[in-house]
């Protein structure tokens, strides 16, 4: 016999479920521990893999030596579906609303098979759908890189987008009340956060409160032990909402930091259970609530989050079981459906295996394409850089006219900041929160009276400057003032000299000194609406303005 296999399964009931069939002269060892792997050896190794595998879509495979090691990975299936959307748009220039419909077909196929709810798939699919038609194209990034750039943004977003800490009390222990149904791993969890919180730094006390099953509380001693911390028990006479209150009473009086306290848990959500929590928390006012939800139970885990924030009120969730065959629909609704964070995922049975939940990380994970969301991401970098170049050079030939004026406050509304764009121009990084927000508010008001001038006129705004009537038909189009338009027409010439001055200002110096860009707008904006005398010819634009348009003409 020429192959050798190892194969271990999921020890969870749902991971077991599928048998792979056994490989011709390959001999398979069976082990219980949560996740699924072969080691391949010898000359039948891929016929074997390619056996072993069938039923579990998403392995990946990884040379070892003389021989090959697969893995079933989390969310494998969910990975495998959405590589089918990529190699759909192969080919196409660009993301249109037509092309990327059948794509988005199998990323949704792909969410619901990975037990994601229907309304949360429904609405992430509108979203990809919406930011993927509208990204402008990437000089060098083919249609499904971006594609898969979006998607892991709308990933990363779904999930909760950043991290969500841990809370401190300010005074005194702060207090983490654990609940969640039989079995999903809490007890595990409360030695798991223990020795997590320990590695931190902070002294940890776990309190027994689950009096319904005595071996839970041997369990916690036991674990307790293993990690090295106190655990406060009264047995299983006591009320758990007593015993969590001498806990943290014990707790106070040798100074402990953390205590986390371990409640029992039911076969399903009912009443009594629900009431005891309330009675637990009414006692000891915990900073954390936790539910501890398991993996494998896809969407239900996210309703049930939903469901006990509804009636204790959670402060977020922890994920358990995510070495097994879970599909990862938890992951991915439980902050959509319920509103909750996840704040720790529990990767194994080990006090070792917990640890935050970063849901760019768990995005990546997913998606399994980390090189190409950072080539998408410098590909983006590069072309504001271009961008940025672009604009210098109109600004210092005195071109910088309505299109650049209507790329520019898109790229705010965009990237929610002047200062990506405008940092990249060398000494032209100081702009402010406070003048950003200022600037944002401006955008939609003249975007309006841009959006309604002709082609020529974005082009050469020294039209508008020249004819009453343009500004009249302009401002008649956009619902504003004849005197708003000449406004925004006499701000974008003033725009141009004070830039242009800033960057022959900037010439041959190292660190200039100047104001920044949307100081200068202000100060020119403020003039504009003092001045009222100059106007003749050219209705309320100032001579200043007429003067730096002849420059312009000239
Ligand atoms: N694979 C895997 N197994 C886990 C994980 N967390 C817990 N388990 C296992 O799940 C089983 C149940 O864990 P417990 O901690 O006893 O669950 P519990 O919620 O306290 O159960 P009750 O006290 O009955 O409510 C144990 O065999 C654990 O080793 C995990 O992240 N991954």
């Amino acid at each position: 016999m020429e192959a050798t296999a190892t194969l271990t399964l999921s020890s969870s009931p749902t991971g077991a479920r599928r048998s792979p069939a056994r490989p011709t002269g390959a001999s398979l060892h069976l082990r219980r521990v949560p996740t699924l792997s072969f080691h391949l050896r010898g000359a039948q190794g891929p016929a074997a893999f390619r056996a072993l595998s069938s039923p579990f879509p998403g392995c990946r495979r990884r040379r070892r030596g003389s021989g090959m090691v697969v893995r079933a990975e989390m969310f494998g299936q969910l990975t495998t579906g959405l590589e089918s959307a990529w190699n759909k748009l192969r080919g196409v220039d660009r993301l249109t609303k037509e092309n990327i419909a059948e794509p988005m077909r199998d990323i949704r196929r792909a969410l619901l098979e990975a037990d994601v709810s229907v309304p949360v798939a429904r609405s992430f699919i509108e979203s990809v759908t919406e930011k993927a038609v509208g990204t402008d194209v990437i000089r060098g990034v083919q249609p499904e890189q971006q594609l898969v750039k979006v998607v892991n943004d709308e990933l990363v977003q779904l999930m909760g987008g950043e991290v969500s800490d841990l809370v401190f009390a300010k005074t005194g222990p702060t207090v983490i009340l654990l609940a969640g149904l039989q079995g999903v791993g809490k007890t595990t969890v409360c030695a798991k956060l223990a020795f997590y919180l320990k590695k931190m730094g902070k002294s940890c006390m776990l309190v027994a409160a689950d009096v319904y099953r005595p071996a839970a509380i041997d369990q916690l001693t036991i674990l307790g032990k293993k990690v090295g911390v106190p655990v406060y028990s009264e047995g299983t006479e006591a009320k758990p909402s007593e015993i969590a209150k001498n806990g943290l009473k014990e707790a106070k009086s040798k100074k402990t930091d953390v205590v986390i306290v371990d409640t029992a848990g039911r076969l399903q959500v009912d009443k009594a259970m629900m009431n005891e929590l309330k009675e637990v928390k009414k006692a000891v006012k915990p900073t954390e609530i936790l539910l501890v939800v398991d993996a494998m139970t896809g969407q239900e885990a996210a309703a049930l989050v939903g469901a006990f924030n509804v009636e204790i009120g959670i402060t977020g969730a922890i994920l358990t079981k995510l070495d097994g065959d879970s599909r990862g629909g938890a992951a991915l609704s439980i902050k959509e459906v319920s509103g909750k964070p996840i704040k720790f995922i529990g990767r194994g049975e080990r006090v070792e295996d917990l640890e935050p939940f970063y849901p760019d990380r768990m995005a990546q994970r997913i998606l399994g394409m980390g090189d190409v969301l950072s080539f998408v991401e410098q590909a983006q970098q590069v072309m504001n850089q271009e961008d940025a170049e672009e604009l210098q050079k109109k600004i210092m030939s005195a071109k910088f006219n309505f299109n650049d004026f209507l790329k520019q406050t898109k790229a705010i509304a965009q990237m929610g900041s002047f200062s990506r764009i405008i940092g990249m121009i060398p000494g032209m990084n100081k702009v402010t929160p406070a003048q950003i927000r200022e600037a944002e508010k401006n955008v939609k008001f003249m975007e309006s009276m841009i959006n309604v001038m002709t082609a020529d006129e974005r082009e050469r705004p020294e039209l508008l400057a020249e004819s009453r009537e343009r500004r009249r038909r302009v401002a008649k189009d956009a619902g504003k003032t004849e005197q708003q338009v000449s406004q925004l027409v006499s701000q974008l010439f003033q725009m141009r000299t004070r830039m242009q001055k800033m960057m022959a200002g900037m010439q041959g110096k190292d660190t200039p000194d100047m104001e920044n860009l949307a100081e200068s707008i202000k100060a020119e904006e403020q003039a504009a609406v003092a001045t009222g005398k100059r106007r003749r010819k050219y209705g309320n634009l100032r001579q200043r303005d007429l003067d730096s348009m002849r420059g312009y003409r000239r």
